[in-house]
């Protein structure tokens, strides 16, 4: 038989000794086989189905190459897609054959001696448990929705991979959550279970009644409590056999409340397939993951952020790393970069800002190299300082709970400090005038995503039971972010604001941003927030709500104003600077760090 006719079932030729596993070269066969029966038969509908069985190869998995491919809509969606089958059992097979480094999938530790490490088989093994738990026990079918309220403990990370498993949609709620929260999201979402905590049951209880699709209340802790199920004792108790639903690419997968930085939380949905490839691109060329990456996000397990580092870091095969973090403070975190092999970091720009006023050469980090920001802008002062103590870069990303990163640094390009950076695929981000239409380079507009002709596959479906608040942030062929910035001619973003939040004084347009990184460069500024206020003969000012550092709480208020005012006027347009000034403790924040200028907002316009 010709060599070729051996190459193509799978069997070694002579020619090739050293030829790799069969079925990566299953990948490479398939294609030639493609290109010769393409001129044979011509029609894509002909040749596809031979794919996989035709002759007689093993269904080739897929690579973060497909996966990138699909993304940017090079290759076909599949018409199914679960990220558990697809991408986590896959590395379970990748770890099997030694094609994949030996560190672990998860690691998770407490600060107190506590750890857990899972390998991808024994995170395998126990969602396939958590699986079963879900479905035979809480009688969860697919489709059914899950609110989980939980710290950043394991059974967080292994609900939701019985989630994927079970098609069950997940709803991620923040541990600071209050009653009235928990009850409106419960209300809100007709969710038909819950998963929490001691700390947060007795809550729940008392909000039971008025939640009429509230069927299954689930504990994750040590002991138990009347009318709720013991997570961890039915786990233990758990068959590990567990088929995983084949759940469709866009069938919905999980469910957020959005922060609620502008108003009350919204709740929107994103699908098997959006966020299970949404994040292969951004993986590679904003966090630099590979498969031997261990990568930590402190983010709160309610935010978007946390999803998207664990889609993130999983579809590369690097291992998850999460501290527990019951507080989240500076130098916690900066200890746990010296002593666990971290070697990439993420966290909010105001954390960045709180550990680069304190002197870091005090720490040496063990392994990290590369760290990104995200959710706020990240003032160019933050980023310098951060690379001149630590050595390591600091990349920033910008996107919404909507979406997955819409905005960002990437491996290789030129970083423009002030800047978010290019739009990431498969977004065409452009700036538009309220009725959609493209500005030009350096015009100031919304921030507009492409929807038309076609909605990029990592984009959210809509706000639930909310067709209105949907239609309206559509213009002509664009999605509108609600966030102020211009494009420079090198295509480089330059965030202003939330619209909502830029200042309109004396026919001035001024970004909150612009005067906040100036006086974050001030010695005396730990934070501030900057928002319009009245004034009878510009309409409204800017007026910095600052927080001071320490050393600087003495200071007459009248001489710091001042002082503040000088400092901002030398490092942007002296029209810009903070005619008012008020020192405070604190700043409103919501449950994920971020300022909430509404509120303050509120406060000076008595509305
Ligand atoms: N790099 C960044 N620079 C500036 N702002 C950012 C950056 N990344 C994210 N953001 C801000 O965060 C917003 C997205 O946050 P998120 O989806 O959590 O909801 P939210 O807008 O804060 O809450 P809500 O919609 O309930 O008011 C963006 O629209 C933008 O305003």
């Amino acid at each position: 038989m010709p060599p070729i006719f051996h190459w193509l079932r799978g069997k070694k030729i002579p020619y090739f000794p050293s030829c790799p596993s069969r079925q990566v070269c299953g990948t490479m066969r398939l294609r030639l086989a493609r290109l010769l029966l393409q001129p044979l038969w011509g029609s894509q509908a002909f040749y596809k189905p031979l794919r996989y069985v035709s002759i007689g190869l093993p269904r080739p998995q897929k690579t973060i190459t497909d996966f990138e491919a699909i993304l940017e809509g090079k290759q076909a969606i599949p018409e199914y897609f679960n990220f558990a089958s697809d991408v986590l059992d896959m590395w379970t097979q990748m770890e099997k054959t030694g094609k994949r480094p030996p560190n672990p999938a998860f690691w998770w530790i407490n600060g107190q001696g506590d750890e857990v490490k899972w390998s991808f088989e024994e995170l395998g093994i126990q969602s396939r448990k958590a699986a079963n738990v879900l479905s035979r026990v809480c009688n969860l079918r697919p489709g059914d929705r899950l609110l989980v309220i939980l710290p950043r403990i394991p059974e967080w990370w292994l609900v939701n991979v019985a989630c994927m498993r079970t098609g069950i949609i997940i709803i991620p709620g923040i541990s600071q959550l209050t009653m009235k929260d928990i009850q409106y999201r419960l209300q809100a979402s007709g969710a038909k279970a819950i998963v929490t905590i001691d700390s947060l049951a007795p809550q729940v209880d008392a909000i039971s009644a008025d939640c009429p699709s509230l069927r299954t209340k689930v504990l994750v802790s040590g002991s138990s409590r009347q009318g709720w199920l013991n997570f961890r004792e039915l786990c233990q108790a758990a068959p590990e056999e567990h088929n995983c639903v084949k759940t469709k690419s866009q069938d919905p997968s999980v469910i957020y409340f959005t922060s609620g930085t502008s108003g009350a939380p919204k709740m929107l949905e994103h699908t098997q397939i959006g966020y299970g490839v949404g994040f292969s691109i951004c993986a590679r060329k904003f966090m630099d993951l590979t498969n031997s990456d261990i990568f930590w996000n402190t983010s709160d397990t309610g935010w978007v952020k946390t999803a998207w580092s664990s889609y993130s870091t999983w579809i590369t095969g690097a291992c998850l790393f999460t501290h527990e973090l019951p507080k989240t403070d500076t130098s916690l975190i900066l200890n746990t970069l010296c002593q666990m092999p971290i070697t990439v970091f993420c966290c909010v720009p105001t954390m960045f800002q709180m550990i680069v006023q304190q002197d870091l050469s005090r720490y040496k980090f063990k392994s990290l190299r590369h760290c990104v920001a995200g959710g706020e802008s990240l003032n160019p002062d933050v980023r310098t300082k951060w690379k001149s103590q630590t050595g390591v870069d600091l990349y920033e990303g910008y996107g919404q709970s909507e979406t997955t990163l819409i905005c960002g640094n990437q491996i290789g390009k030129k970083i423009k400090p002030g800047s978010m950076g290019k739009a990431f695929p498969p977004y065409d981000v452009q700036i538009v005038d309220d009725e959609g239409n493209i500005l030009p380079p350096g015009k100031e507009g919304n921030i507009g995503i492409r929807i038309k002709p076609k909605l990029p596959i990592c984009f959210f479906t809509g706000y639930l039971n909310n067709a209105e608040k949907t239609a309206s942030c559509k213009r002509g062929d664009f999605y509108l972010t609600g966030d102020c910035a211009h494009m420079d001619e090198d295509g480089y973003f330059w965030f202003k604001g939330r619209m909502d939040d830029v200042i309109n004084s004396s026919s001035y347009r001024i970004g909150p941003f612009e005067v906040e990184s100036a006086l974050s460069e001030h010695p005396a500024v730990a934070e501030s927030a900057v928002v319009s206020s009245p004034d009878p003969i510009r309409g409204e000012v800017v007026k910095a709500f600052v927080v001071l550092n320490s050393n600087f709480i003495n200071q007459d208020p009248g001489e710091l104003t001042r002082e503040l005012q000088d400092h901002v006027k030398r490092l942007t347009a002296p029209y810009k600077y903070p005619r008012k000034v008020e020192f405070v403790q604190e700043l409103p924040k919501t449950v994920s760090g971020k300022i909430q200028r509404s509120i303050l907002r509120k406060k000076e316009w008595g509305n």
